[in-house]
């Protein structure tokens, strides 16, 4: 179903479907969606973790045993934060290489998911996001996040 007040409408001129917003008169022809807010609704995103010294399990498939500082992982986050906004890097590319999560293996996609499931940071931060949407740093007992919202 839409989100409150959109509803479904047909263009007479071309005969496409489309979207209007009846409160502020706003139309899309994609469907508009917004942060999964009732229950029962899934999100799905991608994320790159980069784990530090005080990770609750602070070792990967990348290094067996992770040392770095808090904020030595939040900077190598940014880096890469910076190098995807500036396309000089895919979000893909990157968390295959360098996330600290066996997700990376799935160029850090992590499935569809309810809330529930996630630490509460990663959940909160993804539920409010849109679709497409890059995260900043969000942190969580397993590390320092960056999040793509994908679904
Ligand atoms: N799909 C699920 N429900 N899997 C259980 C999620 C458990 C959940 N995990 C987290 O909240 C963080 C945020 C995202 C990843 C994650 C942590 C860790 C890495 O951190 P670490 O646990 O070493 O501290 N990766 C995972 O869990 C992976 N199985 C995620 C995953 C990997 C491949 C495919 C799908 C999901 C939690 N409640 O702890």
């Amino acid at each position: 179903d839409l989100p409150a007040g959109w509803e479904r409408k047909v263009s007479r001129s071309t005969g496409q479907e489309y979207f209007l917003n009846q409160y502020t008169k706003e139309s899309r022809w994609e469907l508009p969606t917004e942060p999964a807010q009732r229950e029962g609704d899934t999100v799905q995103c991608s994320h790159l973790l980069v784990k530090h010294s005080g990770s609750r399990r602070p070792s990967s498939w990348r290094e067996e045993n992770i040392t770095r500082s808090k904020d030595e992982a939040r900077v190598i986050l940014q880096g890469f934060r910076n190098k995807i906004t500036s396309k000089e890097a895919s979000f893909a590319e990157l968390a295959a290489k360098y996330s600290d999560c066996s997700s990376a293996k799935r160029a850090g996609d992590l499935g569809p998911f309810g809330r529930g499931q996630m630490q509460k940071p990663f959940e909160d931060a993804t539920f409010a996001m849109q679709v497409g949407e890059l995260s900043e740093i969000v942190s969580t007992d397993s590390g320092e996040h960056i999040i793509l919202r994908t679904a």
